[in-house]
């Protein structure tokens, strides 16, 4: 049961280490607060009663000592403003002590807030790259928003409204049981009512709070996806399909809401209508004890003032139930992030020169949804040298270099992959990662300047290396062609550049970074025949290393040292450019095709 995960809000208690004082204080300043706001019925009562009626003093003795010895009852008819006074003593001690407790409970929260924010973000940095593609953009980035926002409110509000509702009623209900225990036993029956009822709409509003978090994170969803593509959505016309697509899960949405407004509104009124019966009953109650003379005026005005401290916080905690269920909610999405297992490096990772052969042995391979993606694939790529790829889509061609660059982990039993013979699952990942560069088809380039995105991951910025690289990738003019030049921002807030100047942005970035395996997978498809050659040429003449060229078009790859053609998963021709092209199968066909197509 060990490991039955905790979701509960508890579970952020570890993130409030270097911190726990600031709460302490928030909450001893708040319990002085709420002393000082009960001692006004108390200085009415005696005023009242004692002051200016003749009743004995009913106070601790140290204060009647201190009373009789300023001169007594008549001393204080005769200065009545000193009672005022010690009112607005309290009342200035009180609003003091508010402040403190906000103060410290602002330090205290953001502090917290902003350590689960980090650690959140740094936890989804080391999630394996399969949890990223199963899970969503926007409703993760709704779990890192909105959902701590209400572990915000939950600690800045409803923590310390918590505590304080239950100091309030424990201390009012203290109070009127030492004044009338009949009329106060009146007064508590109804808390254990309101209590109960909140606790049946806990579970409602925590239910539906749920479903409407998740719809909420579709919409992100949606909406991220819709901005990602908006390309895709102009050119095909798309806007309406995906206007009435959003409205109808915004509906959705809004209406989810309504629902939940709707139980809260109910939860709301009756908490309202229940409190309303309480006051009425303990006034009227109170009027009866004042005539049967069971109390005195004074403690009845005092009994209806500590009646209605009680009143506004058992209200409140019924509320407070129903947001804390949406907390609750919030904190087991967030925590399933938390939870999930980052990627592990072996027990005693290694970090073997990387400049040595690579080798798959009898790699089979399976994403878990679908059936096998690659069977027995046995493959040796001497170091240094070049391995061209083609294959028909889907055929398995980019799972190969997943899987050696562990985005996928290869289980236990389907075989190895090694580099100068160490099993790449005991090379330390950031030391594999950091020696393999990849560039893709679609290539992702960050928003920065054209000498930022180049140098990224490499540690030489200067800009006469930027442009070497630049020119090995044939991107070097076009770069020169912009205004402000290798200072030109792209991406969002800058200029837009087509498919083919990204990859070559990104090539130039790879090469850059100067890793002793390079993987281009497919990412030459979006350049034109006569700057693909350009581009392999230059990579020839100047890049040493051991090379993957992923390509569907031959001419990117018929000078590769050693040529593999794979079909539905598995090595279904191997050799170079001169025995493929005379041998009958997919690579002599498909060289048929291409070279009568030019
Ligand atoms: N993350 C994934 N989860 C599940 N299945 C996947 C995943 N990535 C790829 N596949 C499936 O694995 C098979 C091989 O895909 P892969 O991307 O390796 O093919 P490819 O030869 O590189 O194709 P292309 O030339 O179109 O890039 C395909 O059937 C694909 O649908």
């Amino acid at each position: 049961m060990k490991k039955e995960k905790r979701t509960t809000i508890l579970r952020f208690y570890s993130f409030t280490k270097g911190l726990r004082h600031n709460f302490v204080l928030a909450l001893l300043t708040m319990a002085i607060s709420v002393f000082a706001g009960y001692m006004t019925p108390q200085i009415i009562r005696v005023t009242v009663d004692s002051v200016i009626n003749d009743s004995p003093f009913n106070l601790p003795s140290f204060l009647a000592t201190q009373i009789e010895n300023m001169g007594g009852r008549d001393f204080l008819r005769q200065n009545l403003i000193l009672c005022a006074l010690a009112s607005l003593l309290f009342a200035v001690l009180a609003g003091i002590s508010t402040y403190l407790s906000r103060m410290n409970m602002a330090k205290g929260c953001e502090g917290t807030v902003t350590k689960i924010r980090n650690t959140l973000f740094s936890h989804i940095q080391r999630l394996p790259y399969a949890w990223h593609n199963k899970n969503q953009t926007g409703d993760i980035i709704q779990r890192c928003t909105q959902d701590v926002d209400l572990i915000h409110n939950f600690i800045n509000d409803q923590m310390m409204e918590l505590v304080r509702v239950v100091f309030l009623i424990v201390v009012s209900l203290a109070l009127m049981f030492s004044m009338n225990a009949k009329l106060a036993l009146i007064a508590f029956i109804f808390i254990p009512i309101v209590v109960g009822y909140s606790m049946i709409f806990f579970v409602i509003v925590g239910d539906r709070f749920r479903i409407a978090d998740e719809a909420e994170g579709k919409l992100t969803a949606m909406v991220q996806e819709n901005l990602t593509g908006v390309r895709v959505v102009r050119a095909f016309g798309r806007e309406r399909f995906e206007k009435d697509k959003f409205n109808k899960q915004n509906d959705l949405f809004s209406d989810l809401w309504v629902r939940l407004g709707h139980v809260m509104g109910v939860n709301w009124g009756i908490g309202d209508l229940l409190s309303g019966i309480q006051v009425l009953t303990i006034i009227a109650a109170g009027i009866v004890f004042v005539v049967d003379g069971a109390i005195t005026e004074g403690e009845y005005l005092a009994f209806v003032a500590y009646n209605s401290m009680l009143v506004w916080p058992t209200r409140s905690l019924g509320r407070l139930l129903s947001e804390l269920s949406k907390t609750g909610i919030s904190s087991k999405r967030i925590f399933e992030i938390l939870d999930a297992e980052p990627e592990k490096d072996a027990e005693t990772p290694v970090t073997p020169p990387m400049d040595r052969d690579i080798v798959f042995k009898h790699v089979n391979f399976s994403y878990g949804t679908s059936g096998e993606v690659l069977h027995d694939i046995d493959l040796k790529i001497p170091a240094g040298t070049t391995l061209g790829i083609l294959g028909s889509t889907g055929s398995g061609k980019s799972t190969l270099t997943y899987l050696l660059d562990r985005l996928y982990e290869l289980p236990e039993g389907s075989g190895e992959i090694t580099i100068g013979g160490v099993d790449i699952r005991n090379i330390a990942l950031s030391h594999l990662r950091g020696n393999i560069g990849i560039v893709l088809q679609e290539p992702f380039l960050f928003s920065k300047s054209f000498k930022d995105t180049i140098s990224d991951g490499s540690n030489r910025h200067d800009i006469e290396s930027v442009r070497k690289y630049a020119r090995l990738a044939v991107i070097d003019d076009t770069i020169d062609r912009f205004a402000e030049g290798y200072d030109t921002q792209i991406g969002e807030r800058g200029v837009t550049i087509s498919g083919g100047q990204k990859q070559r942005v990104a090539i130039a970035r790879m090469l850059m970074q100067n890793t002793p395996i390079k993987i281009f997978d497919d990412s030459l498809s979006a350049v034109d025949m006569e700057t693909d050659a350009k581009i392999r040429e230059s990579i020839n003449k100047n890049v040493r290393g051991t090379t993957i060229l992923i390509a569907h078009r031959i001419t990117t790859i018929m000078n590769a040292d050693q040529i593999i053609v794979m079909d539905k998963g598995r090595i279904v021709q191997r050799g170079t450019h001169e025995t493929l092209s005379k041998e009958d199968g997919i690579y002599k066909r498909i060289y048929d095709t291409q070279r009568s197509a030019t």
